[in-house]
């Protein structure tokens, strides 16, 4: 089910103002890759490119090439609709809808897409989907309610369930876990780790240690000054990006001397 994406000089536009230069990159299948850097470096808007989610905003394009697994999602015969399919994607903010059931939250991506399902079909894909979010056994008995009537960190993982439901290929995170507290935080990072068995999961994040904690790999995103667009300084192992960066600007952003 996961896919490698590869990206080749991709230049990211908002009508005239150029967010970001020329990032070419390796994304892997079966790994978590964590995108870090100071705010408005473009981390967001680069993430918002790998499922054609960018250009919905006026004005917005991209110069460049996102391939899955070989195919250009750019591609002139390329359904945008298609790639968001098999691209799915969670915000920062948990945005269930309020006053669907939480079987129906789950389902909603499915039904978008015109699929019919029986009765049985939906509550076993349900089921399926809120058990690969790990919320299964603190919903099972309420599936009915609606899904606003959860905990924070409950509605995130509810909002992954939503995703998964879709069966994606790639799973993009924007900064999942910055509306929630610790204890949801360590519950989505765990869920993180068990994601990445089946899908290529990408992951924005402003908190450091989960970038060290989640992540097989990691892009440094900077900006050489406001106005400037932001460019991919260092992508490497994890490991090697908070151990033993090989640019200055990589150093000094992980051990906090700005950003
Ligand atoms: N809809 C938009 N229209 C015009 N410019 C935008 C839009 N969204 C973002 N930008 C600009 O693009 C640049 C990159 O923004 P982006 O949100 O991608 O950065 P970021 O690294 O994700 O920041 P943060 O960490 O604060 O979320 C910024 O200069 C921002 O002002």
């Amino acid at each position: 089910m996961s896919k490698r994406i590869d990206v080749k000089n991709l230049d990211i536009y908002y009508g005239e103002f150029h967010a970001v230069r020329d990032v070419s990159m390796t994304i892997e299948p079966k790994a978590v890759t964590a995108f870090i850097g100071p705010s408005g470096c473009g981390k967001s808007t680069f993430i918002r490119t790998l499922n054609r989610m960018h250009e919905v905003i006026p004005g917005a394009r991209v110069d460049g090439v996102v391939e899955m697994d070989g195919k250009n999602l750019y591609g002139r015969e390329v359904d945008p609709v298609d790639v968001r399919r098999r691209v799915g994607m969670v915000f920062q903010r948990p945005n269930p809808f309020p006053t669907m059931s939480i079987k129906e939250n789950v389902l909603a991506g499915v039904r978008l897409n015109s699929k019919r399902l029986s009765g049985k079909a939906a509550d076993e894909l349900a089921e399926r989907s809120l058990r690969g979010a790990n919320l299964w056994n603190e919903v099972k008995d309420r599936l009915d309610k609606p899904g606003s009537g959860l905990s924070g960190g409950q509605q995130q993982r509810l909002c992954i369930a939503r995703a998964i439901a879709i069966q994606p290929e790639v799973l993009l995170m924007d900064e999942p876990c910055s509306a929630l507290d610790p204890i949801s935080t360590l519950a989505i990072e765990d869920l993180i780790n068990e994601l990445k068995q089946d899908y290529t999961v990408v992951i924005v994040t402003h908190n450091m240690q989960q970038a060290a904690r989640v992540s097989d790999r990691t892009g440094f995103f900077n900006l050489e000054a406001t106005g400037k667009p932001g460019e991919l300084v260092e992508f490497d192992s994890t490991q090697t990006i908070f151990n033993n960066p090989s640019k200055k600007a990589t150093e000094d952003y992980i051990s906090g001397r700005f950003g």
